[in-house]
Parts: structure tokens; sequence; C-alpha cells
């Protein structure tokens, strides 16, 4: 298991951005990193990949093979996707077919458009995340850490992003995170952290949601016009929400099993009428081929 043992770090003679953090990764668990703006995920985030040195303490059972996908993808801009992930295969091991058969299969699979032949530095933002993605798990890794991975990717790349993340859970594997948004990392996580001036606290998480277990899905509609409209609430916020469409007047919400009663509070407290809560994998996806907004 991956340790910090009083971890420390500042850039130079610059403020402690990191002080004295204890802290573990556990196998088996989706583990997500909050804080806000420069207060230090990132660098966290490449301690635990072994890409920076702490200034002090201890870095201990780093697993063999860690996917790593940072903030800012380095341009080994001149290559085309393909070649690129087919030279990152070659170096975790694969044989040259057998890494062109994967980076194939990755880059279809997130839908990369803009062609795998195109130099990486020519793809727009969310094409050059999903190849970010994919090189992370050429070989599925023991641990994926992922700084802002959602960061521009279209809501088939954010399905195909959490299996992915489910895939190396599955295994045992470990997967640590940042976002900004309470409602991914509510979603995806069953350990939080928050970093508050350079120290690393633990958060509350609500449970995690058994594997196999599907999302709940709640419908909710504004009750009529025999009573005072509805709250307007922003439905991504509360905890444990996936995703969130409006279909004909009625919000459909995917939430996490666990906070789907917190939801309905919410729900009946601001003035909505519940018109149907269910699971997701009864109820299919809606409308065939749409995505929730997350
Ligand atoms: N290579 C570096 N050299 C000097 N200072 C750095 C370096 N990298 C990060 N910092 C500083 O360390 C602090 C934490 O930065 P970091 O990128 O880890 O924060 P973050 O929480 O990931 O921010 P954001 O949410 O904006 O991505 C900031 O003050 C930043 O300016």
């Amino acid at each position: 298991m991956l340790r910090l043992a009083d971890v420390s770090k500042r850039y130079g003679p610059g403020h402690w951005v990191l002080d004295r953090v204890d802290m573990q990764i556990p196998p088996a668990q989706s583990v997500a990193v909050l804080g806000t703006n420069g207060s230090g995920k990132s660098t966290l985030l490449r301690i635990l990949a072994g890409v920076t040195r702490p200034t002090r303490g201890r870095v201990s059972g780093a697993p063999p093979v860690i996917g790593y996908v940072p903030d800012r993808f380095p341009a080994f801009d001149a290559m085309g996707s393909l070649a690129y992930l087919v030279h990152i295969g070659r170096m975790r091991g694969l044989r040259t077919a057998e890494a062109r058969r994967r980076g194939q299969q990755l880059l279809e699979r997130l839908q990369l458009v803009g062609g795998i032949r195109t130099p990486i530095r020519a793809l727009s933002k969310g094409n050059a995340q999903k190849v970010a993605l994919s090189q992370a798990i050429m070989v599925l890794p023991q641990l994926l850490i992922l700084d802002e991975p959602w960061s521009g990717l279209d809501a088939n790349a954010h399905d195909v992003l959490a299996e992915i993340l489910d895939e190396v859970v599955r295994v045992g594997g470990s997967v640590v995170f940042t976002d900004h948004r309470e409602s991914i990392s509510g979603a995806y996580s069953t350990l939080a952290y928050r970093i508050e001036e350079g120290r690393v606290l633990a958060v509350e998480r609500v449970a995690p949601r058994p594997r196999g277990v599907p999302m709940a899905h709640v419908v909710l509609a504004d009750p009529g016009a025999e009573c005072p409209p509805p709250s307007r609430i922003d439905w991504r916020e509360v905890a444990g929400v996936a995703g969130v469409r409006s279909i004909d007047e009625a919000i459909h919400v995917q939430v996490h099993p666990a906070a789907c009663d917190g939801l309905l509070m919410t729900a009946l407290r601001g003035g909505w009428s519940v018109a149907e809560v269910r699971r997701d994998r009864e109820a299919g996806r809606l409308g065939g081929g749409d995505s929730w907004a997350h």
C-alpha cells in the first residue's frame, strides 16, 4: 500500500505547499483529493506518482505499475496519438502489435475525434485528454492517478472513464483523482481528502456504492400551478449526484444510492414533486444514446 509519512513539500525557498502529510492509499479504493486552486492537489498527486520528490518525509509502497494523467499533458506533440500510445505501451513491456491493438481499442472506446495519426498538438483539448487517459491505462495499473481527468471530456468519455475507474478498483487497484466538483468526487470516490493550508485532512464520505449496484434515478417535476414554484437548485452540487438532465420539463437526476434520501429531502424542501425513483439498470439509458450532463 502506498504511504506518505511526514511528507512536506516546498518549491525552492517558497512556502510549504504540503505540511507534514501522513496518508495512505488503500487497495480497491477510489480516493478523491479536494481543495481550492493552488492548495497543492497537483503537487500531492505528483508526489504519489513519483514524478516529484518531497522536500521532507518518506514515500513507500509504490506498486510496480502506476498510471498517471497529469494536469498538463506534456506535448510529445509532433507524434500522432496512436504512435505515442504504441511508444508508451512498448515502454511498459507490450509487444508492438499488442500495443497497437490496445491503443486503437482505447482511442475507439473513448471516441477520439481528429485522427489517430494527427499530431497530438493539433488535437482539441478534450481529444488530447483522451490520449492522456489512454497512455495511463495502456497496461492496467495497480495505481491510477488522475489530475482533473474529466476536464474537457465529452459525455461518452465521462462514462468510459467511470468504467475505467471501476475496472482498476475491481481488480484490487487504487485510484486517486482530483476534481473541483463535489458531484463528481461524491459519485466516483470511496474515500476523500481535503488539502487546507498544506495539511491533508480526511473528509466524511457517503458509503461506497457496492460493486454492481446501479445508481438511483430520480425524476423531479414542478408540482403545478396550484403550488408555489419550486426553488432553483443546482442539482449537480447536491452530494452524490453523478448526472442531471432535463426532459419534457422534468429533471432527471442520477445519484449514488446512498445519497438518494438526501437528494429527495433537498427536493421536497425545495417544493419539487418526486415523480419517480428507480434503479438506473432497470430504467436503461434514457432516450437511447442520450447522455448525462456532469
Ligand atoms: N513547479 C513549481 N514551481 C514553483 N511553484 C510551484 C510549482 N508547482 C506548483 N507550485 C506552487 O505550489 C502551489 C500549489 O500548486 P498546485 O498546482 O499543487 O495546486 P492545485 O491545488 O493543484 O491548484 P489548481 O486547483 O489550480 O490546479 C501553488 O502556490 C503553486 O504556485
